[in-house]
């Protein structure tokens, strides 16, 4: 599961990348400094593991994680190959969601590709670049489809007048995302791999002067994120990175508390992008490890066993769970078993988020 960073060139998609992810990528002042996209997995932040470290006083503690991908500056006339165009448009078809870094700091001695600071202009920019290369696609798509009506299926036909509406509505202008249809032509729009149809979540990159006293920009793209049905993340990717190169973690409590943040605003963002995958976390609580597992939603218990090993989804018999805040209200294992709260669950069960999980198996 990937989540590519997309935006103008220079706008701070590298300085936001090396917040998030322990690789680090060359961010500099000037366009196109990225050219290979920067690969780098993130640990997602959860307090639950620090509680559960302190109940079960395990040898290590290990996260999730998501792969974050830092691509290239994107320009005008991408999508017909300009800039790193195609290369570009790759690597975002790779990712299942994006976050979108929007320049809304000043700085003149910042180049900025279009002249001007201008978040929302920039937004349509990338758009039309990713519309138009949707359009492609869709034109494809429609032509392929419009052969298989001849064998006169109702659902051949629907798949055709689908394809020819989505089509239209993409090339008005508008992100496939937006498109409103049912289940089924949600199933004949993900065939198509769309990059406007892929789930966005907005970065404001503003300066440090705005994390305190607010930016003009934050409510107008709070505006067109919420027509969007998309979230919204506001953090200076700068200062956040100057903060994460101090050595202590007081130290950086300091700084963060000084800009009245009580955590890295990226910390934010990689739930909200976790979220965005439409991921959730289940939990494995022993002296050895404590371990955060990353399933889909709606995993059941034998596809979450899966994740740790396929002989456990193979094998599966039963599962025992544990909720997060009986843990926590007990204390341990044995007082959790003591008071009946410990669930033995079979192969229907739906895993839910915190759950704390031990698996029966036989190989
Ligand atoms: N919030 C911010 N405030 C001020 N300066 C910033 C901020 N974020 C990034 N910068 C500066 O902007 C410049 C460009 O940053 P960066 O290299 O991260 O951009 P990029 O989007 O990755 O560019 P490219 O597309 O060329 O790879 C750097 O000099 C960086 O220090
Ligand atoms: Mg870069």
């Amino acid at each position: 599961m990937k989540c590519g960073i997309v935006g103008l060139p220079n706008v701070g998609k590298s300085t936001l990348f090396n917040c998030l992810s322990n690789a680090k990528a060359q961010s500099a002042n000037y366009p196109f400094c990225t050219i290979e996209p920067n690969v780098g997995t993130v640990s997602v932040p959860d307090q639950r593991l620090f509680e559960l470290e302190k109940l079960v006083n395990p040898e290590r503690v290990l996260p999730a994680v998501v792969e974050i991908v830092d691509i290239a500056g994107l320009v005008k006339g991408a999508s017909k190959g300009e800039g790193l165009g195609n290369q570009f448009l790759a690597t975002i078809r790779e990712c299942e969601a994006i976050i979108h870094v929007l320049r809304c700091f000043e700085n003149d001695n910042i180049i900025h590709v279009e002249g001007s600071v201008d978040p929302l202009r920039d937004k349509d920019i990338i758009d039309i670049e990713l519309q138009l290369k949707d359009g492609e696609a869709l034109n494809k798509a429609v032509d392929k489809a419009k052969k298989h009506i001849k064998s006169g299926k109702k659902e051949d036909v629907l798949t055709y007048e689908i394809l020819v509406k989505l089509t239209a509505f993409v090339e008005q202008g508008n992100n496939a995302r937006e498109f409103q249809t049912d289940d089924f032509g949600q199933k004949i729009m993900s065939e198509v791999q769309l990059l406007t149809n892929k789930p966005i979540l907005y970065v404001c990159n503003v300066d440090e002067n705005s994390i305190k006293n607010g930016n003009p920009w934050i409510s107008k793209i709070e505006e067109m994120a919420t027509k969007e049905k998309a979230e919204v993340v506001v953090l200076a990717a700068q200062i956040e990175a100057d903060i994460n190169e101090l050595d202590t973690f007081e130290e950086r409590q300091m700084f963060l508390e000084e800009l009245g943040l009580t955590e890295p605003g990226v910390n934010r963002l990689i739930r909200k992008a976790y979220d965005l995958l439409k991921l959730q976390t289940y939990f494995t609580a022993g002296v050895k490890e404590v371990r955060a597992w990353t399933i889909e939603k709606g995993f059941t218990a034998p596809q979450a066993a899966g994740v740790i090993h396929t002989d456990f989804e193979k094998g599966f018999i039963r599962a025992e769970v544990i909720k997060f805040d009986d843990y926590v209200k007990y204390g341990s294992e044995a007082k959790i078993k003591e008071a009946g709260k410990m669930g033995v669950e079979g192969k229907e069960y739906v895993v839910q988020d915190g759950d704390i999980m031990h698996f029966r198996f036989n190989v």
